[in-house]
């Protein structure tokens, strides 16, 4: 079992990805895909006039402030038009692919952060208002149905909270959580980048191996939103996931080379 986590950032070529998933399930491979969204977010609520809003926390972490209005574009572009499109794209490669998000049979459920505490001017703000969380739990029943019946499960944040309100979580950090609780021999997670670049936006600075028992030392070398990709990795190992990979989405067969070792390998 392999899970596959694909980004939302702008140079994916979903139609490689989707592709080359194709040829892997039909040859007879279980996986799940779940997908990004942010590039095409920001996009849409520009256009709807309610541009984005992302604070970084004292630690350094940074996230997209979602109130309810924000929620609801996100739900709009990662719920419809990106998971939507994904699946239709496999549905022309003959897969029978179902889309669903986290709220949808409480498949990734977390606890509903109200409040984000975020840097602003060099003061710590607490802002209220917030629908976000982290994916603690995932009910992997819905997904081994699925996939029992011969469906290819593409899935998306948000996740649901514990009182069943929809929460914006990081699709990466649902990815790991989601193949800790499958059991997947490998988590992939690519995105517009060719892996983890020590010098970023470098890209011949590639980080090619990282111990799975160091991949915190090498946040270090994280910014901002790669922050949360490289804390995925490490939570995936720890959950005893085998091989987590940070790979290019950008062209080839992004799925079949990152299993080959192109990108950054954790194990
Ligand atoms: N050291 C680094 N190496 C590689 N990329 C980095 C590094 N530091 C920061 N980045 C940034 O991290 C980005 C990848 O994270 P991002 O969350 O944007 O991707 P995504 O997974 O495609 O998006 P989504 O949030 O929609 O799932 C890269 O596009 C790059 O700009």
């Amino acid at each position: 079992m392999i899970v596959v986590k694909v980004g939302g950032s702008a140079g994916i070529d979903y139609d490689a990805v989707c592709a080359d998933l194709a040829v892997r399930w039909q040859s007879g491979e279980r996986l799940v895909l779940v997908h990004g969204g942010s590039g095409e977010t920001n996009r849409v609520a520009e256009a709807l006039g309610h541009p984005p809003r992302f604070v970084t926390s004292p630690s350094g972490y940074t996230s997209r402030f979602t109130d309810r209005q924000t929620l609801e574009i996100f739900e709009m572009v990662y719920c419809g038009k990106m998971n939507k499109g994904i699946v239709e794209r496999l549905q022309r490669l003959g897969i029978n692919a179902v889309g669903l998000s986290g709220l949808d049979g409480r498949i990734f459920e977390g606890r509903h952060k109200d409040s984000v505490r975020a840097v602003e001017n060099g003061k710590v703000k607490v802002l209220r208002g917030d629908h976000t969380g982290t994916v603690e739990r995932v009910n992997t029943g819905l997904i081994e149905l699925l996939l029992s019946a011969g469906y290819l499960p593409v899935l998306t944040p948000p996740a649901a909270s514990y009182e069943g309100v929809a929460i914006n979580v990081d699709g990466d950090r649902a990815a790991a959580a989601l193949a800790v609780a499958l059991k997947a021999d490998a988590l992939l997670l690519l995105s517009n980048v060719p892996g983890l670049l020590r010098d970023y936006p470098d890209e011949t600075t590639l980080i090619r191996e990282i111990p799975a028992d160091q991949v915190e030392e090498y946040l270090t070398f994280a910014q901002d939103r790669m922050k949360k990709k490289v804390l995925g990795a490490a939570e995936a190992v720890q959950g005893g996931v085998r091989r987590v990979i940070f790979g290019d989405a950008r062209a080839g067969q992004p799925v079949t080379s990152a299993l080959g070792g192109a990108g950054t390998v954790v194990s």
